[in-house]
């Protein structure tokens, strides 16, 4: 099925980012086959010729770590330290969780993806008391890209340890290209501080034998490296080194306290970073050096985190506020420019997951696209800026339409994927079943 999409601005984010006006893209099925500008010769063949109305059309934004199934958590636990936070609120309240909960709050966190824009996503969930597999399937009919990690902890018995560890390898290796490859799997351990060197090198292995990547949280806060090095004699970055975690391709989500060395130790095993400034802002862990981080030569994506310590997922206030953050640390208004930003919650935030078929509107890669319609939208005015604007200025409820493997799945703001009534009303009942 070849269908055509004109009458748009469409910005590519590719590595010259181009910008087309009054352009023209071509979809072959799931696929971008070409994009530029309008051609009457290309129309004559088409199965489909779709006029967007001057809309803007951009990569979907990529989501490089996020914890769906917690989205039913949101406003609980606000003003509270990370360690106190997990221990005290999150934890406790988790250890409630059902599939049924699980599979509301997914549908409903990708709702709210979705309608801001978001169309990969590289999650993950705490698994305990809920059918991982059924929550795949969930996430699946909405018709979302990314990936799906089962956490690996390191609490309960060692026979709770064991079977997490099982769990976990089943599910990766179950679910590793899922969805016709739109779904996947990576291999989670949660922490430094929550998993035993037993279960950092497990991961590793599993990691290994299944060719999968590694998604973990490290150096999120100042309390993390003073704890680590108590435990291990080391910071986390080099504990992880020589348990072996980095032999496998990872990204590591927030890395907010890093020494020179560590951003070589990252550079050298081609470890990512997932940036979540608000999280970070939120939880008071503090500001990542992203800049540091990326003149070290790191690919660094853009994360929402949780909504418990977000408290959305809209990656256009994420992106927005990467980029204020650094500008203001720096006290240099020319550091992290509008085109870095969009960068990082594009194409490099898709090769930082491991997913570089996403990500930018080039040929050859996922029809994975979003529109905006401008035209009505005072803070979107004047037109001219347009490129200025998708940082700066729109917001995700902007998004008007949203295209997953070419297939339209929010359509002037209503999902045709989700049943947004019945999702709200379930997750309200279903929050007012947890106890707190
Ligand atoms: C990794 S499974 C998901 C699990 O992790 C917990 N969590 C959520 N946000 C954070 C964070 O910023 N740092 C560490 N752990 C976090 C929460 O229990 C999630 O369910
Ligand atoms: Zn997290």
């Amino acid at each position: 099925m070849k269908t055509i999409y004109m009458n748009a601005t469409f910005f590519t984010m590719d590595k010259e980012n181009q910008i087309f006006e009054n352009g023209m893209m071509v979809v072959q099925d799931q696929t971008i086959s070409s994009i530029g500008p309008h051609s009457n010769e290309q129309l004559k063949d088409a199965d489909q010729v779709i006029d967007l109305g001057g809309k803007w059309v951009m990569p979907g934004l990529v989501n490089a770590h996020s914890h769906i199934v917690m989205t039913l958590l949101r406003g609980i636990g606000d003003d509270m330290l990370l360690k106190p936070w997990l221990e005290t609120k999150i934890w406790p309240i988790e250890a409630q969780f059902t599939t049924e909960i699980a599979s509301v709050s997914t549908q409903l966190g990708i709702l709210e993806m979705m309608k801001s824009g978001t169309t990969t996503f590289s999650d993950m969930f705490n698994p305990n008391g809920i059918d991982a597999g059924a929550v795949m399937e969930t996430i699946s009919e909405t018709g979302m890209r990314g990936a799906f990690s089962y956490t690996i902890f390191s609490l309960g018995t060692e026979e709770d340890q064991k079977a997490n560890l099982t769990g976990a390898e089943q599910f990766s290796k179950a679910y590793k290209n899922f969805a016709d490859g739109r779904l996947t799997t990576m291999v989670a351990p949660h922490s430094p501080y929550a998993c035993t060197p037993e279960a950092i090198s497990e991961s590793a292995r599993i990691a290994k034998e299944n060719d999968l990547m590694v998604h973990i949280h490290v150096s999120e806060t100042d309390f993390e490296i003073l704890d680590i090095e108590k435990r291990y004699g080391s910071r986390p970055v080099e504990h992880l080194r020589r348990l072996g975690l980095f032999d496998q391709p990872t990204v590591m989500a927030h890395g907010v306290v890093l020494n020179d060395e560590e951003r070589s130790i990252l550079k050298q095993h081609d470890v990512r970073v997932a940036h979540n400034p608000i999280s970070n802002l939120k939880l008071g862990s503090g500001i990542a050096d992203v800049v540091s981080l990326l003149d070290a030569g790191i690919k660094v994506g853009v994360a929402t985190d949780g909504v418990a310590s977000n408290n959305n997922f809209d990656m256009f206030e994420e992106m927005r506020t990467a980029a204020l953050l650094q500008k203001g640390i720096y006290k240099d208004a020319t550091k992290f420019p509008a085109q870095t930003a969009l960068a990082m919650a594009t194409r490099m935030g898709a090769e930082a997951i491991g997913m570089s078929h996403t990500g930018s509107l080039e040929a050859g890669k996922k029809a994975d696209f979003i529109t905006i319609y401008p035209h009505d939208k005072e803070h979107l005015q004047p037109l001219s800026e347009a490129y200025s604007h998708l940082l700066y200025a729109a917001r995700g409820n902007d998004v008007c339409d949203v295209y997953i493997d070419g297939k339209m799945v929010v359509k002037d703001r209503v999902s045709l994927t989700i049943d947004e009534e019945k999702v709200i009303a379930e997750a309200n009942r279903l929050q007012g079943t947890l106890s707190r």
